[in-house]
């Protein structure tokens, strides 16, 4: 059986409360459950993990190395600014696939950049919590099971998403 990680980075413990316009009314719980049912019924077991603490989520990719088949990892704001996230994801030897509920290509200036995404096989973005099994099937299919993210593994990441967060499933590249 697949064993696969869900990560979560700061704020994301705040889902259902924080903003709920725009990244839903689901909880984190919720959504880690939705997702490991999910798995399970494609075969593959997952353990959640989600901390406030940079070095907390660099401590746990450490721990991944040599123990998952794939990471799904939405790191927050940490994206935009954690070269140390990007250097741990970089060391591991288990693919990652970074997803944000919400389209940051279309947010304020600085959410636009990644610089964890170079370090990662894709990036999913902007299909809500919809999202996080999108990331499940690219690192389970690899692009070619994936119908509308038909480039999302190559090298360099790619990105796959619709405009909307509520949108789960529309609009993919
Ligand atoms: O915390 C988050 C959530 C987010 O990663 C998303 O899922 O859309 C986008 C980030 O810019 C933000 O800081």
């Amino acid at each position: 059986m697949k064993k696969i990680l869900l990560m979560n980075g700061p704020n994301l413990n705040m889902l259902g409360v924080r903003d709920p316009a725009l990244y839903g009314t689901d909880t984190l719980a919720a959504i880690e459950a939705e997702f490991a049912a999910y798995a399970a019924g494609r075969g593959a077991a997952v353990d959640c993990f989600q901390s406030n603490h940079e070095g907390a989520l660099i401590d746990r990719l450490h721990e991944a190395h040599g123990r998952y088949d794939g990471i799904v990892y939405n790191p927050g704001a940490h994206t935009h600014y954690s070269y140390a996230l990007h250097d741990a994801v970089e060391t591991i030897d288990v693919p990652v696939v970074e997803v944000h509920l919400t389209d940051i290509s279309q947010r304020e200036e600085f959410r636009r950049t990644s610089v964890i995404a170079p370090a990662c096989v894709a990036q999913v973005k902007g299909m809500g919590k919809a999202g996080y099994l999108r990331a499940l099937d690219l690192l389970l299919d690899g692009p070619a099971g994936d119908a509308g993210a038909s480039d999302a593994c190559d090298a360099a990441p790619a990105e796959a998403g619709a405009p909307e967060p509520a949108d789960a499933e529309g609009g993919a590249r």
